[in-house]
């Protein structure tokens, strides 16, 4: 019945019950896999999870005075901070390895400057509230009250510059922040980078369904929503209730060999990816279903357990892709058996800092398909630089 649940419409075979448990409220999930990055990873999920349990209390009510703009016009709520400090507080205090070796680091997305000036004094109240509330709810932690000098340092433990060496934990506190707004799709998505690569990761996803949201899986009955996913090096990736109410399942990329059958999914953002070039890329590869488009890292997640089978992101000339928006979900797919790969087909290169350095775009499919999508990527693209300007590549 449980994994009749789980797998409807998706690529998840049940995992032997000993190698897993579920992450319930006020347990210390066990993740054992017998990997290297166990520890690691459990760490990961108890994060993840308790910074959820915060974005969701926050969905749930949002008030438009909780959103204020940054420099770069982005909303950024009490959630995003809010998650970011917890995140930061349950790694710092839980991660043995970190701790016993005094070499914490966190490449995190957001930063306190907003919060230390006299207009953002009503927020933190806010954020450090909320904090408190969480731990207390989630009953494991002891009676613990952050300040709010407390909830500053945590969120300013992820300005570390990242880099080839040592270890750095990655964080994106809410990724998709326009999904989470509008009340749609939006990942906590927390990675682990090892001398420049991404060993461990793990994606929240308190708002997909545990149905296969593919071309397939539209018409399931199951309305449940909230995944977990988790991976680390050579232990697969793992989909998690995120209540913990079912049994972990280790999932898998489609299998489709032929494209034409490949439903790809893209930003729900049109101003996020040219979706122009992303319509001409699945005319050349004969692709006829629609694409699928949700916010976040959730398209990762979603990948990883087969709802669609090509991921295309080709960001507008200018914007330079972070760390912290791709770590998690590119380990969630290579560690399902899938590729990620920019548009020359090199693997993501962590190990240069907060950014990513990539040729145009990043590409996520299976084995079985990545010679003939990087093919008609990179047809795509010069068609796009032969197109005059103000003329849509789509209309060739
Ligand atoms: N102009 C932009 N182009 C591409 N991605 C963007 C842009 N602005 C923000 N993002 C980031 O892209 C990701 C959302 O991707 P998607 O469009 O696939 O949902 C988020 O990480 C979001 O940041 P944030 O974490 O602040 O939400
Ligand atoms: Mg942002
Ligand atoms: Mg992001
Ligand atoms: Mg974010």
């Amino acid at each position: 019945m449980v994994n009749e649940k789980l797998g409807q419409g998706s690529n998840l075979a049940a995992a032997p019950k000993s190698e897993m448990r579920s992450s319930g409220q006020g347990d210390v999930p066990s993740f054992g896999t017998g990997s290297s990055y166990e520890d690691d990873v459990a760490v990961a999920i108890r994060a993840v999870t308790l910074a959820s349990r915060l974005c969701q209390a926050v969905q749930r009510k949002l008030l438009s005075k909780e959103t204020q703009a940054k420099a770069d016009k982005s909303p950024v709520t009490v959630a995003d901070y809010g998650s970011q400090a917890l995140v930061s507080w349950v790694l710092q205090r839980e991660s043995l390895v970190d701790r016993a070796a005094l070499r914490f680091s966190m490449v995190a997305e957001e930063d306190s400057e907003d919060l230390r000036t006299e207009d953002g004094s009503a927020m933190l109240e806010r954020i450090t509230q909320l904090v408190n509330e969480t731990i207390a709810a989630d009953g494991s932690f002891g009676p613990v009250t952050l300040s709010k000098d407390d909830v500053l340092t945590a969120i300013d433990r992820g300005s570390s510059p990242g880099g080839p060496d040592g270890r750095h934990w990655v964080l994106d506190p809410i990724d998709g922040t326009r999904g989470f707004v509008r009340g749609d799709q939006y990942a906590v998505a927390l990675g682990l980078l090892e001398n420049g690569k991404v060993v461990a990761g793990v994606l929240g996803c308190p708002n997909l369904p545990l149905a296969s949201i593919g071309p397939n899986g539209a018409v399931s009955s199951d309305k449940s929503t909230g995944c977990l996913f988790a991976a680390s090096k050579g232990a697969g990736t793992t989909m998690h209730t995120m209540d913990g109410s079912l049994t972990a399942q280790k999932v898998h990329v489609s299998d489709v060999c032929d494209s034409k059958w490949a439903a790809f999914c893209e930003s729900y953002e049109a101003a996020h990816s040219k979706q122009d070039l992303t319509a001409n890329i699945a005319r050349i590869l004969g692709v006829s279903a629609p694409p699928i488009r949700i916010d976040s890292q959730c398209k990762y997640g979603a990948m990883a357990r087969g709802d669609a089978v090509i991921y295309l992101r080709f960001p507008h000339a200018g914007y330079r892709e972070k760390i912290w928006d791709h770590a998690a979900g590119s380990i969630v797919i290579t560690e399902a058996g899938g590729e990620v790969f920019d548009a020359a087909g090199k693997a993501l290169d962590f190990s240069k800092g907060r950014f990513l350095d990539l040729e145009h775009g990043i590409v996520a499919t299976n084995s079985h398909l990545k010679d003939a999508v990087l093919a008609a990527v990179q047809t795509a693209i010069k068609e796009e630089q032969n197109v005059p300007k103000g003329e849509s590549s789509s209309h060739l």
